[in-house]
């Protein structure tokens, strides 16, 4: 273990324009985002065109409050029980003290203010500030994840997949509580696991907690900044690239006294996720079969699934 990095490859975004693909500057990010997913599975990306200003407004104006409204309106965030993941979740079993809920669609403008109306159904004051600021911060966040997205296309040498692949992708914005234990020693609050999806975006408001595993399976624990979000693999963009992309595992801890908020984006294939054709070949054979992403969600929140560490190879290895 001893010689490994204890922080993730940081990469700068300042410069890089995500409507403006190509250019010296975007040609710069993508060689670093290649060499960091392929090794790491995850970076931090500095990112401050998701200004400070509008990070705290997101915690403090619309995810604090939302937390405080009672049990009975946060499990309104429901999109059914077939869907597992996509809406509230709260006194889940083997994960004391989180709480989360995910808006389907959360870079939309309508899909934001269809989630405000349930949490808020007279209106209330919170409500039209709340949809403005998460949908703007949403969007920020969106902007970098699709630049993101592409890169990894060009980088791979597959960019002509990136307009129709995109075009089937969604995004479930998730924000996130983790109650204070009011002691100093550190407790797991969400244990460690792969992200069922294409890529996920974290950031993290002030509170530290977030633990990404190297390969070597050290843990680093990412501080929080202002000016950065972390980037990491899911299962299904392991498959798709055939598994040349590593999807590190990661978990949250918590000390202290005081509760940790985070908020994430993650892209989510609607379509069936079929290893590429052009990265197969005889050195890559192809390591999974196609298979559609809610169902492998399902098969991870099995009895079943959950014997398994790698779930993806026990859901569809070949
Ligand atoms: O809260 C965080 O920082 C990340 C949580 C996480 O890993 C997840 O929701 O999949
Ligand atoms: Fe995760």
């Amino acid at each position: 273990m001893g010689g490994e990095a204890k922080k993730l490859p940081r990469i700068d975004f300042s410069e890089v324009d995500p409507s403006a693909p190509g250019g010296q500057a975007w040609g710069t990010a993508r060689g670093e985002v290649m060499d960091a997913l392929a090794t790491f599975g995850c970076f931090e990306a500095h990112y401050p065109a998701l200004a400070p200003r509008l990070r705290a407004e997101l915690f403090e104006g619309a995810v604090r409050p939302l937390f405080a409204l009672s049990a009975d309106a946060k499990r309104r965030n429901c999109y059914g029980a077939d869907r597992p993941f996509h809406g509230y979740l709260g006194d889940v079993p083997g994960f004391p003290g989180y709480e989360s809920l995910a808006i389907v669609d959360g870079t939309k403008d309508e899909s934001v203010r269809g989630f405000a109306r349930l949490m808020w159904p007279d209106g209330g004051d919170n409500s039209d500030s709340f949809c403005g600021t998460v949908v703007e911060a949403a969007q920020r966040i969106f902007q970098l994840e699709e630049a993101v997205r592409r890169m990894v296309m060009e980088g791979l040498g597959v960019a002509k997949h990136h307009d129709a692949l995109s075009a089937s992708m969604w995004h479930l914005f998730r924000m996130s509580e983790y109650k204070a234990p009011n002691a100093a020693e550190k407790v797991v609050r969400y244990g460690a696991h792969q992200d069922t999806n294409w890529l996920s975006v974290v950031c993290q408001h002030e509170v530290a907690g977030l633990e990404m595993q190297s390969r070597g399976g050290e843990w680093i624990v990412v501080q929080p900044s202002p000016t950065s979000l972390v980037f990491m693999v899911g299962n299904e963009l392991r498959a798709w690239t055939n598994d040349r992309l590593y999807a590190p595992f990661h978990r949250i801890t918590v000390a202290g006294d005081v509760p940790r908020y985070s908020a994430m984006l993650f892209s989510v294939p609607s379509f069936q996720v079929q290893v590429a054709d052009e990265l197969v070949d005889d050195e890559h054979p192809p390591r999974f079969k196609p298979h559609d992403n809610n169902d492998f969600v399902c098969f991870c929140v099995s009895e079943e699934g959950a014997l398994h560490q790698d779930k993806l190879k026990a859901f569809c290895g070949v």
